[in-house]
């Protein structure tokens, strides 16, 4: 059995959904279909989720929601009337939403998330029309009935671990199943949505949960390639990469898979393979718990932007039992999570994201880790991107950080942090944002010579 999953840009348009039908004939086994909110249709389009987050905020706010929403309804309407189907979906997916705007929600985080989910919900419930229309058996399955449940964190929810056995039921359905991607319950009965992207998460843990014997996530690229090819043209493609590189790549900005997807199929060994809805035939990048040795020691360079580091420094740091926590602790009492600390002998840095903060409490900040830390300084570094190389191969090789620091240098750019992982699968370096896609560049020609042939 495989479970295969479309991207918003799979499911755009009446178009892409006839692609989507035709992958789905084309092989028995596919008989779980995790799909996504309509996304893109162009690169000026808009996303439904997009669409939908701003449509719940205009609800909330009391403000004229009525243009958002006749957006909303007509991409939509757009679909069925290419595809022919019967309107009375489209009346189903109006009255949905003429419901939504009235429904009192717990607050208005619950709300958002009810709201966001509706595009994969609604789409989830076309597509299993249009299937069964052109004569492929499917049903339509809510989350809910099939136990999918998540712990209690609003645009951010994480799998329960029961939900696993209880998917395993899915396996007893003839039909096609058709199931919207995005969101779970809380054993309340509270609908809440993975983090933005989070259809690939819903996609691992069903093939986690069915024990299929490989998850396939269509989107509109051949293949994850080495670098992300809005920053480097037309980069190397992956054949294989194992999770953990996979995790790190997605992780630091290759968001044509989530990052939160790999744990749920490395913990039930299922193979995943990313491929496109435009051209199927293409083998796609497979990702496995190991994979064949090539000849590159670096698999893949990705970078992230929005982060900040802050600095702090103290003479004999090294010998204050106790320091590091109390730096947690205030970091803690902000209620922010940190991503990175490297550290020195005297001095440690904090690597966090940026939208965690307001400006004033950056402020209140630095002045509480000053005062009560006693610190020499303490400094903060906006605008940071974080660059990081990965490859199984850098475990048993040496001189990969020289020949990146060497490359970073030449092109005059600046390393504000280096920090490599102990895993020794990737390294990563703090740059100046606006340097991001000259360094991915001069990483890539380092890494990955091109040659005149
Ligand atoms: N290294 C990479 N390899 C391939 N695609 C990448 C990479 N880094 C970023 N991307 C982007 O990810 C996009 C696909 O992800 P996404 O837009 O989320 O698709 P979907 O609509 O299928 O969910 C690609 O179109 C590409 O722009
Ligand atoms: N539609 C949701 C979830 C998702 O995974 O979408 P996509 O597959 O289009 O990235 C979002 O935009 O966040």
């Amino acid at each position: 059995m495989k479970v295969i999953k479309f991207g918003g840009s799979s499911l755009a348009n009446g178009t892409q959904l006839k692609k989507v039908l035709q992958i789905v004939k084309d092989d028995a086994d596919r008989r779980v279909v995790v799909v996504s909110a309509p996304g893109k249709r162009n690169d000026s389009d808009e996303k439904v989720t997009d669409l939908l987050i701003q449509l719940a905020n205009e609800v909330n706010q009391k403000e004229d929601y009525h243009i958002t929403l006749a957006k909303i309804l007509k991409r939509y309407q757009d679909i069925v009337d290419e595809l022919q189907l019967d309107n009375s979906i489209m009346e189903e997916i109006s009255k949905n939403y003429a419901d939504l705007i009235q429904t009192q929600f717990k607050d208005e985080w619950y709300a958002m998330d009810a709201f966001k989910a509706s595009g994969e919900d609604n789409n989830a419930k076309l597509i299993a029309a249009f299937f069964n229309k052109e004569g492929i058996p499917a049903k339509y399955v809510n989350p809910k009935d099939a136990g999918l449940l998540v712990s209690d964190n609003p645009g951010n929810a994480r799998v329960l671990p029961e939900t696993y056995k209880n998917l395993y039921a899915l396996r007893d359905i003839k039909e096609v199943i058709v199931f919207p991607g995005f969101f779970g319950y809380t054993k309340e009965g509270e609908l809440l949505t993975f983090s933005r992207g989070g259809s690939d998460i819903s996609g691992a843990i069903v093939a986690n949960g069915v024990r299929a014997n490989l998850y396939e996530n269509f989107t509109d690229v051949d293949a994850i390639y080495v670098a992300n090819p809005k920053l480097v043209k037309h980069p190397k493609k992956i054949a294989h990469l194992t999770y953990r590189e996979m995790r790190e790549l997605s992780y630091s900005g290759f968001s044509v898979f989530h990052d939160e997807a790999l744990q749920p199929a490395f913990s039930g060994g299922i193979p995943v393979v990313v491929k496109n809805t435009n051209n199927p035939s293409a083998p796609g990048t497979s990702i496995t718990k190991s994979r064949p040795a090539n000849e590159h020691i670096v698999s893949g360079i990705a970078s992230s932007t929005g982060f900040i580091g802050i600095y702090i420094s103290k003479y004999l740091m090294n010998r204050e039992i106790g320091f590091g926590r109390r730096v947690l602790q205030i970091f803690e009492d902000f209620g922010l999570n940190f991503e990175h600390m490297p550290s020195g002998i005297d001095d440690l840095s904090i690597i966090l994201r940026e939208d965690q903060m307001t400006m004033q409490q950056e402020q209140e900040l630095l002045y509480r880790l000053k005062t009560e830390l006693d610190a020499d300084d303490v400094s903060i570094k906006p605008n940071l991107c974080l660059l990081m190389i990965v490859g199984e191969g850098m475990v048993s090789s040496v001189g990969t950080v020289a020949k990146a620091c060497t490359a970073l240098a030449e092109a005059d750019i600046n390393l504000e942090m280096i920090n490599q992982g102990s895993s020794e699968v990737s390294v990563m370096f703090g740059i100046d944002e606006k340097d991001e896609a000259r360094a991915v560049k001069v990483l890539y020609d380092a890494f990955f010579p091109r040659t005149n042939k």
